[in-house]
């Protein structure tokens, strides 16, 4: 799909193809439809990543929340939605010893308990390794590091996605 394509779409199947661009969030989607047309799809990426800026921390918040935890209750109950669940799986998050998984579910509780939101990161980006790492080392930080650190995430998250969704023959959701 060309930018072109892209530009000519109604807002109903530009929200049914990028809808899920930033995970459970359509409403980000919805609102940058009235920013067409974009010169590119580095320019639609820019917007969304405007729009997210432009939030209150709430707002920012709320984008967090809105994320399925790593190897969580949604991957063992089969309800992520499908972008999540590829992107889990390729780090091997559904395939954790049971060691992992306890040691995953224990930080990732942590992680809430002390941040009121879920950790989040780029699962394509990196591997099951790191993401253990980093789910440890990432508990210690500052309430203020981790927004931001989570928001820069899910901007890494949604620029996969639309790459996806753009360069990939695969076939779209119109
Ligand atoms: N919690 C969290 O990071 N979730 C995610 N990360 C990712 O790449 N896809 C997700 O759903």
């Amino acid at each position: 799909m060309d930018i072109s394509a892209v530009n000519a779409l109604s807002y109903e199947d530009f929200v049914n193809i990028f809808g899920n661009v930033v995970e459970k969030c359509p409403l980000i989607t919805a609102a940058v439809w009235t920013s067409r047309p974009f010169t590119s799809l580095n320019a639609l990426e820019a917007t969304i990543n405007e729009f997210i800026d432009a939030l209150p921390e709430s707002g920012k918040e709320g984008i967090l929340r809105c994320h399925p935890d790593l190897a969580g209750r949604d991957l063992h109950s089969g309800t992520l939605t499908r972008e999540s669940r590829e992107e889990q799986a390729r780090a091997g998050m559904d395939a954790l010893s049971s060691a992992e998984a306890s040691r995953v579910a224990r930080l990732n509780e942590e992680y809430k308990r002390r941040f009121g939101f879920p950790f989040v990161i780029c699962a394509r980006a990196t591997d099951k390794t790191r993401i253990l790492r980093e789910l440890s080392e990432r508990c210690q930080n500052a309430r203020a590091a981790e927004m931001a650190r989570g928001i820069e995430e899910v901007k890494k998250i949604c620029r996969l996605r639309l790459q996806g969704l753009v360069l990939s023959d695969a076939p779209n959701k119109l």
